[in-house]
This record gives structure tokens, sequence and C-alpha cells, in this order.
């Protein structure tokens, strides 16, 4: 008996074996064919939001691998001050570039050679978009050196650091010191919150740098971090939120009002349209993909409309429009002038609900802003027309007014309205400014709910300055062609951006249709431009050479 056991159980542990070998060998041959394939840059890892932002890479040349990661941390936390200091020493030459050439073909754009190989439509749509983007910002349009920033165009100076010779002695000190550090006032310190250290990256000329390190944990708290108060936004016209969290920071909140895929009804004006958190994110992302970098951080999140609101809100008007829907839904209105009644509540499922999260600006107390009426403002009335859609010679007015008479204002309007033709927003009656500035910087792109409400129609009278005034920023302008490339498409690299905010994995946030209309909307901008060429007595007419300091740069060799 104890033998036939003993013979029973040697059999099964040889079937195992040989089954073990067998699925090991079918594992190897199944495999052979994958590791076989030729060697593609290995994939961008997705496991965080804006990951790709993470990585530091301030040179110009922008020869790391595409998914290489940090070297190490403290280079990712190098400010974006002292990543300037350091690209000093790798400025290159414009012809280094890929951007200059003989005269004539001087706007022809250079390609890695191995970018093409990608997207060929074997691969996931995203992961296809993911190298795709990775490529676009690593090439030198996206990477074009700058002198290092001056003291002054620092939206929010830094308190320099008191010597402890200097210090009062009548101060009160703590019994134990020695065991603290000095907080360090400047952005490079790994001990501020990630919205602190956004607020001290401010500049004249954008609100973030390309591949910003500070990215990816800006993101993550807007995301993932405890809210411990929600108010309504006094002023606007539809409801949002001021969410705080624990580190002091706070994001402006707009709730989701419509299914991704359901079209701004045709009979509404404008500026009655709904705003959609999904465009609030989806604009964040596409102004990055445009290299102006004029929208602060945006990210989509499922909010517990009662933990994370109606508990933690000392705004009494709020809480008092809470209520249960006769499907057990919990809703909420606030309070405003369009759209806040039980008819046009916002409800979670049950109590989930899908919302944009923007980081805020500084203080207006800190950081003063000014608002500017654009000068191709729509008409709120239902029968009037606006002078820019009657005058024929309109914009030759504009030029010769300040602040449009000078400076980049002109192009910096045009780069936005490239923008809001691109997502369709007509309500840009406003734009703002940071005082400190002056007339010597960007425009702030605050505001875009009511982008991305049509993919089956263009609106061309958002076009209409650009295609009045036909002039344009040639950095723009060669950026915009090289997302009509196959290599780089638009639709592509904003599918794959988008793919790194939360609430994808709920719904990606833009459907096929608007991510279609996009490239359809960009060929449109760029056949403006042509036209424009076309007729100009010179280029130079038509493309505003923000490139040609570079022209002149030396570059120390490396
Ligand atoms: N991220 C931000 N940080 C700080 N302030 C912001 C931010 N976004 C918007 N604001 C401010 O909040 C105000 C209202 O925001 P927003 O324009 O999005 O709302 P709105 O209801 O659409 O306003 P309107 O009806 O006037 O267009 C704006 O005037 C702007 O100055
Ligand atoms: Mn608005």
């Amino acid at each position: 008996m104890k033998w036939r056991m003993r013979f029973h159980s040697r059999t099964i542990c040889l079937s195992l074996a040989s089954l073990t070998i067998f699925l090991h060998l079918l594992l190897a041959f199944i495999s052979l064919p994958i590791y076989q394939q030729p060697c593609d840059p290995p994939l961008p890892p997705r496991t965080h939001i804006l990951r790709d932002l993470a990585r530091t890479n301030y040179t110009s040349t922008g020869n790391r691998g595409p998914a290489e990661p940090p070297t190490d941390t403290a280079h990712r936390d190098s400010s974006s001050k002292d990543a300037n200091e350091e690209a000093k020493g790798h400025v290159q030459t414009l012809s280094n570039l890929g951007l200059a050439g003989k005269e004539g073909e001087k706007d022809s754009i250079n390609m890695p050679a191995d970018v093409g190989r990608h997207g060929s439509g074997r691969e996931d749509p995203v992961e296809a978009g993911l190298l795709k983007l990775e490529a676009l910002f690593d090439h030198p349009l996206y990477n074009i050196p700058s002198p290092p920033i001056p003291e002054e165009d620092w939206l929010l100076r830094v308190k320099p650091k008191v010597k402890a010779s200097e210090k009062s002695s009548q101060m009160w000190v703590s019994a134990s010191q020695e065991v603290y550090e000095d907080v360090q006032w400047n952005s490079s310190s790994n001990s501020h919150p990630p919205w602190l250290r956004f607020h001290l990256g401010i500049t004249r000329w954008e609100l973030y740098p390309h591949r910003d390190p500070n990215m990816e944990p800006l993101a993550e708290q807007l995301a993932t971090h405890r809210v411990v108060s929600a108010v309504q936004k006094s002023g606007g016209t539809q409801l949002k939120l001021v969410i705080s969290f624990p580190n002091y920071g706070q994001a402006m909140f707009k709730p989701m009002k419509q299914e991704r895929d359901e079209e701004t009804n045709y009979n509404l004006y404008y500026f009655s349209d709904f705003e959609r958190h999904n465009a609030e994110v989806s604009a964040f992302h596409l102004d990055r993909i445009l290299g102006y970098r004029r929208i602060p951080p945006v990210v989509g999140r499922l909010v517990d409309v009662v933990k994370e609101i109606k508990d933690v809100t000392t705004d009494r008007k709020l809480a008092r429009t809470f209520f249960n829907s006769p499907v057990g839904n919990v809703c909420f209105y606030g309070q405003c002038s369009y759209y806040c009644s039980t008819e046009h509540a916002v409800c979670g499922r049950p109590r989930d609900l899908e919302a944009s999260l923007a980081v805020m600006l500084p203080d207006l107390s800190l950081a003063a802003r000014r608002t500017w009426r654009s000068p191709w403002r729509r008409s709120y009335s239902r029968s009037k027309l606006a002078k820019w859609q009657t005058e024929p010679d309109y914009c030759e007015s504009v030029k010769k007014t300040a602040p449009y008479d000078k400076g980049t204002r002109l192009v910096d309007f045009m780069d936005m309205v490239i923008l809001d033709f691109l997502m369709s927003n007509m309500d840009r009656h406003h734009y703002e400014t940071f005082e400190k500035f002056g007339n010597n910087t960007f425009l702030i792109h605050l505001d875009n709910g009511r982008a991305f409400g049509r993919h089956s129609k263009d609106e061309p009278t958002i076009l209409a300055p650009l295609e009045q005034c036909c002039r344009i920023r040639r950095s723009t302008w060669l950026r915009l062609r090289l997302l009509s490339l196959p290599q780089y498409r638009l639709s592509d690299v904003m599918r794959a951006s988008l793919s790194h905010d939360p609430l994808h994995k709920v719904a990606p946030l833009l459907s096929e249709p608007h991510l279609a209309a996009l490239d359809r909307r960009l060929k449109t901008v760029l056949e403006t431009v042509n036209r424009c060429l076309e007729n100009a007595a010179g280029r130079s007419e038509v493309l505003y050479d923000d490139l040609v300091s570079l022209k002149d740069t030396v570059t120390p060799a490396g």
C-alpha cells in the first residue's frame, strides 16, 4: 500500500515537473518574436500624472533617451533658476537646433530620424502617442536656449536669508533651535509645498518651465491631497469653488456639468454655454503642447461631494443647497448668476462627482493682475455686431494702439487666438497679465471652461484676428507645423498627454471626434498663415522672428 502511494506521488511529481518545463518552453517560444522586434526606445512609464514633465532636461540638445529617468534627485529638485544657469553653458547656435538653413528654406524643420517609425497603427494609440509626445518635448523647438532670467523677471521676490549676526538679540528663539534649519526661501527648496514652488517659478514669460520637475508633485497634490475646506468663489457667472489643502495650497474647482460627447446646444449663445471641467483640463494640456505654458496646471479629480465638500464647508449658503435627488444621488447647486438652481444642480453618483482642479495663482495682494479687454471681444447683444466684424481695416488701428503697437503683445494675442480656435473657445472677452511686468509679458490664459463644446463645427470668427492682422511668432508657427506632421500629430500627442490625468481612468478627457477636430483646425490655422505669406511683400511682414536673437549666440562646444 505504502509502496503504491509512493509510486503515485512520484508520478504526480514527475508530471508536474514536465508540465513546468513545457510551460517554460512555451513562454520562451511566445516571447521570442517580441524580443526580435526592432529595438524601439522603451515606453515611457505611465504610472503617474504628467510624469514626462518630471524629468529635467534643460540642455538644448535634447539627446537624452526618451524614457530616461532622472539621474539623481538633486538634479530633479534643482530650481528653475539654477537650471537656467545650467543651460547657459550649453547654448547652441540656431543652426545646431536644426532651425536655420539657407535663405528661402530657413523655416525647414529638422526631425530626429527615428521618430517616424512610431505610430504606424500597430500599437495602442495612447502608447504610440506617448512616444510622439516624448519626441515632441525633446525637439529643439521646445528646448530653445534662453539667457539666464534676471532678478526682475521673477514674479515673486525671495526674501534674502537673514544672517544670524543680523538677527535681533531680542528675538525669541526656540530652545532647540539647532535642530531646525532656516527655511530656504527660494524655489529650489525641497521643503516647500508644490503650490509654493509653482508660485516661485513664475516669470515674465511663462508660468512654469518646460519639463518642470515640480509638475508631477503639483498634479499629485491637486489630485490626491485631503480637502480641508471648500467655499464658493465669489464673482463669475457659474458655480465654482475654492478648495483648500492641508499645506495651505488652494485650487479652483469646476464641476462636471455635461457628458464628454454631448455637444453644446446650437441655439445657445456662447455666453450661456455651460462650463466644462474636461475643457479646463484639456486646455491646460493643449497650452503646454503648444509650448506656451500660460495656463495654470489643472487636473481632473473624482470628488466625494459629501466628505470633501458638504462636511468641510464653512460656506453656509453653499451648504444649504445640498439635497438628495429622487434616485438617491447627492446634489448641490450653490449661488451664482447662471445655472445655480435645482434644475441645474450638479450631482454625485451617488456621491462621486468629476471636477477640474486648477492651481490658484498667487494671491492678488502678492501679485496683482491687470485685466485687459480683448480688442476682438464679441458683442453681448443678440443683434449688434462688434467693430472688428464690420471694419475691414480694424487690425491696422489695433496695431497702432498701445500696447499692441510695441513688443510682443500682438503676437502673444495671436498665440491665444490660435489656442482658442483649436479648442473652439468663443469666451475670451478678457485676458489677464501680471501687473508687475507691465506691457512686456505673457498673457495668462485663464478660464477655458467654455472650450471643447463642439467638435462637428469649427468657429471661423475666433481666427479673425490672425486673418486680419497676418502676424504670428515664428516659433509658434514652426511648432504648429511640427504638430501637423504625422510623427507628432496634435491629436495623438493630446490623447497621450491627457492619458496622464487621473480622470482618464473614468473616461478619456476628450472624445475621439474632439481630438480629430484639433487636427482639422490646425490645418485651417496653417492655411491661414500660408495665405498671409503668399499675399505679403516679405516673410518678415507675417512672421515675427522671435528666434532672431539666437542667431548670434555663439556656442561653447559641448
Ligand atoms: N487658477 C486661478 N487662480 C487664481 N484666480 C483665478 C484662477 N482661475 C480663474 N481665476 C479668477 O477667477 C475669476 C473667475 O474665474 P473664471 O473666469 O474661470 O470664472 P467665470 O465664471 O467663467 O467668469 P466669467 O463669467 O467672468 O467668465 C477670474 O476673473 C480670474 O481672475
Ligand atoms: Mn468664463
